[in-house]
């Protein structure tokens, strides 16, 4: 279902038409306006039309995730949200959600929640995702698995014909005991899809990525289709030395893609 839509960019209170006509007189109309983050936000916010006061939420992570954040807290500063309880999906999201005073817990006390927002680096036409290129996909896993609806928002370009179709990496979060053997075990797996294992490192030393567990990632790039999705996660889980993986099968309720044409939401229910 698409829903025509001119996003609010220039803050909540404005609105989108005079928002259009705050834009510097020096922006040709023939250019778009519209930035990638514009895409992201206006997605965050649709999204959060869907939380109720009382709800126990999963905070997702990422620069798309965190206007979702941004807008709840805002949401909740006006009253028109109440009793909301977060359950943030990494340190990151915790020290954002924290400073903006949203009311924060866990899993351990609240094993059951109500709506998760989060954002994701690939989508495919059946709503399978990638997420993780951030570091995150443990956590956002553990919590987004035990809610009762998950809103994936992306702008568009995040839409692929096929998981790992982007070119970019398929995370795997992995202890970092004999970290080479492992990749080399994740590598060998897609051989047949010339795949590539790669350590994720930081900063000049190259030193290895540590997620918010302690834990090292491998990026899996694939050069064509890997199949059917369900046995690739079957067959990466059963490595000893995986935590995790980023495919994110059959999870997602709705996915809320924002770009040129306007907000696009798609259901699981629905269309699929
Ligand atoms: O680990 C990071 C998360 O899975 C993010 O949700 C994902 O990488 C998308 O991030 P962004 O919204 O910044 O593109």
């Amino acid at each position: 279902m698409a829903i025509p839509y001119l996003p609010n960019f220039m803050g909540s209170d404005t609105p989108p038409m005079a928002a259009a006509l705050l834009l510097p007189s020096s922006v040709p109309l023939s250019q778009p306006i519209f930035s990638q983050d514009d895409y992201k936000k206006a997605a965050a916010y649709k999204a959060v039309e869907f939380v109720q006061s009382g709800m126990v939420l999963g905070l997702g992570t990422g620069s798309t995730a965190k206007h979702a954040v941004d807008r709840i807290a805002e949401l909740l500063r006006q009253g028109t949200l109440k009793d909301i309880v977060g359950i943030p999906t990494s340190k990151k999201t915790y020290d954002q959600a924290f400073s903006l005073g949203i009311p924060l817990s866990d899993l351990d006390s609240h094993p059951v929640i109500d709506l998760a927002i989060d954002g994701a680096d690939e989508v495919d036409p059946h709503l399978n995702l990638v997420k993780g290129r951030g570091g995150s996909l443990l956590r956002e896993k553990m919590v987004e698995c035990v809610c009762k609806k998950f809103i994936v928002i992306v702008d568009e370009s995040k839409l692929v014909e096929y998981i790992g179709g982007s070119g970019l990496a398929m995370p795997v979060e992995v202890v970092p005991y004999c970290w080479k053997f492992t990749a080399v075990r994740l590598q060998n797996l897609f051989e047949d899809t010339d795949c590539v294992a790669k350590l994720r490192a930081v900063g000049d030393d190259g030193e290895p990525y540590v997620t918010d567990n302690g834990n090292y990632i491998v990026d899996l790039y694939f050069k064509k289709a890997i199949g059917d999705l369900k046995v690739a996660s079957d067959r990466i889980l059963r490595l000893a030395g995986v935590v995790e993986h980023g495919m994110f099968l059959d999870m997602a309720t709705t996915v809320i893609v924002a770009g040129e044409l306007g907000i696009t939401i798609k259901n699981k229910e629905l269309d699929q």
